[in-house]
C-alpha cells in the first residue's frame, strides 16, 4: 500500500490505521495474526470487512477500540490514527474517555456488553454518566429515547428490564443503543447479526443502516455475509490470513474483484442478482492456522488455482489499473485473472 500522507488534526481522516500488526503469544510462542493492515475511514464512511474464519478480522476491530491493550500476551504495533491521534499510544486511562464516546463496538453475542444482573436502562444510563454531565432524570429520558430509536416496544416500561426479559433480536437493540447513547463517531459492529433468526438480521441491519445516517457516524461492519456488505458498506476489505487481499469501492470489488480469493467468496455467494462474475467452485481447502507460522510468500498460494513460480514472494498490495483506490496482493497480470472479466466490457480485472 502506498505510504499515506502524515495526517494531522482536523484534515485528518477519521481513522488512518497504518501499517497495523498483532503479535500474540500462543502456547508460548508468538503467533503474526494481523500483518501490515492500513485503512482510512471518513465521517459517516461504511467498510465491510470480510473474510473466513480465523482471519484476524476480530483481532483488528479489538485493536482499533483497545480491547486487549491490557493482556500482555499481545503485542501490537504500526499507528492507529484517529482524528490524527494516534490511540496505540495512548494510556488506558485516555483510551477509556474514547472508548463508548468516540468509537464504540457491538459484538455478535449481545451478553458481551449486557450484565445479566443489571435492568437494561442502568446500563445504558451507565454510559451517559460515564461520558456526559446529565442529570439522572436526563440520563433517564435519553436512555428511554434510545431504546425508542432502536425500535423497543413500550421503552417507558421496558427501560427496567433485565436482559433476560429480552428476546435475542431486542438485546441486539437494546446493546446497539448502548452503543449510540454517546453518539460515537465511528461505530464497529463485529458480526452483529450472525446469532439471529434471518427475519431479525434483515431488521437489526436495517436499523443499522438508518442509525448510521440518523447519527452520521462511519462504521466497521465486520461479516462472513458478502451480501450484508454489498447492502450497507461503501468500501470493503478482504483480509485472508491476517493481511488484506483486497481493498476497494463496494462496487469494484463487486463488479470486478481481483483477487482470486475474493473472486472465490463471490461465486459461492448464494445469491441469484449477483454480479457477473465468471462462476468458480467454492474454495477448496481451508485458510493457514496462523498460529502454525505463514509461509513467506503468498498466504492464499495453497488453495489458488492460478499458482506460479512468483508467488513463493509475497505479493505487494497495488493497484493495478486506473482505479488507484482498487489494491490487491495477487502478482497474476489483470489478463491472467479470468473471474475479474467484465462481459459487457470486454475487459479484465477493471472495475464496471
Ligand atoms: N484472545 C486470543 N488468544 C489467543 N488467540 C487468539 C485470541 N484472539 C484471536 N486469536 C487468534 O487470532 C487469529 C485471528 O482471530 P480472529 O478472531 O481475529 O479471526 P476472525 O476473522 O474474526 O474469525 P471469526 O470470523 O471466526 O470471528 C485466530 O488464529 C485466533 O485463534
Amino acid at each position: 500500500m502506498t505510504e499515506p500522507e502524515p495526517s494531522t488534526g482536523e484534515q485528518a481522516p477519521l481513522l488512518d490505521m497504518r501499517g497495523l500488526g498483532v503479535t500474540i503469544e500462543i502456547g508460548g510462542r508468538p503467533a503474526e495474526v494481523v500483518r501490515d493492515l492500513s485503512l482510512t475511514l471518513d465521517d459517516g464512511e461504511v467498510l465491510g470487512i470480510v473474510g473466513e474464519s480465523g482471519c484476524g478480522k476480530t483481532v483488528t476491530a479489538r485493536s482499533i477500540i483497545g480491547l486487549d491493550r491490557t493482556d500482555s500476551r499481545f503485542r501490537l504495533g504500526g499507528q492507529m490514527l484517529y482524528r490524527g491521534r494516534d490511540l496505540l499510544a495512548l494510556d488506558e486511562h485516555a483510551m477509556r474517555a474514547i472508548r463508548g464516546k468516540e468509537i464504540a463496538m457491538i459484538f455478535q453475542d449481545p451478553m458481551t456488553s449486557l450484565n445479566p444482573l443489571h435492568r437494561i436502562g442502568a446500563q445504558i444510563g451507565e454510559t451517559l454518566g460515564e461520558h456526559t454531565a446529565l442529570s439522572k432524570a436526563a440520563i433517564r429520558a435519553r436512555t428511554i429515547d434510545l431504546l425508542r430509536q432502536v425500535g423497543i416496544p413500550h421503552p417507558e416500561r421496558r427501560v427496567d428490564d433485565y436482559p433476560h426479559q429480552f428476546s435475542g433480536g431486542m438485546r441486539q437493540r437494546a446493546m446497539i443503543a448502548m452503543a449510540l447513547a454517546c453518539e460515537p463517531a465511528l461505530l464497529i459492529a463485529d458480526e452483529p447479526t450472525t446469532a439471529l433468526d434471518v427475519t431479525t438480521q434483515l431488521q437489526i441491519l436495517d436499523l443499522l443502516a438508518r442509525l448510521k445516517d440518523d447519527y452520521r457516524m462511519a462504521v466497521i461492519l465486520i461479516t462472513h455475509d458478502l451480501g450484508v456488505v454489498a447492502e450497507i458498506a461503501d468500501r470493503v476489505m478482504v483480509m485472508y490470513a491476517g493481511q488484506c487481499v483486497e481493498y476497494g469501492t463496494t462496487r469494484d470489488v463487486f463488479h470486478a474483484p481481483k483477487h482470486p480469493y475474493t473472486a472465490g467468496l463471490l461465486a459461492a455467494m448464494p445469491s441469484a442478482d449477483r454480479p457477473k462474475v465468471a462462476r468458480l467452485s467454492a474454495i477448496k481447502g481451508s485458510p493457514p492456522r496462523l498460529t502454525a507460522g505463514l509461509p513467506s510468500g503468498c498466504a492464499f498460494a495453497p488453495r489458488c488455482d492460478h499458482v506460479f513460480a512468483r508467488c513463493s514472494e509475497m505479493p505487494p498490495l497495488a493497484a493495478h489499473d486506473a482505479a488507484p483506490d482498487h489494491r490487491d496482493r495477487c502478482w497474476l497480470p489483470a489478463g491472467d485473472r479470468p473471474w475479474g472479466l467484465d462481459p459487457a466490457r470486454g475487459t479484465a480485472g477493471s472495475p464496471a
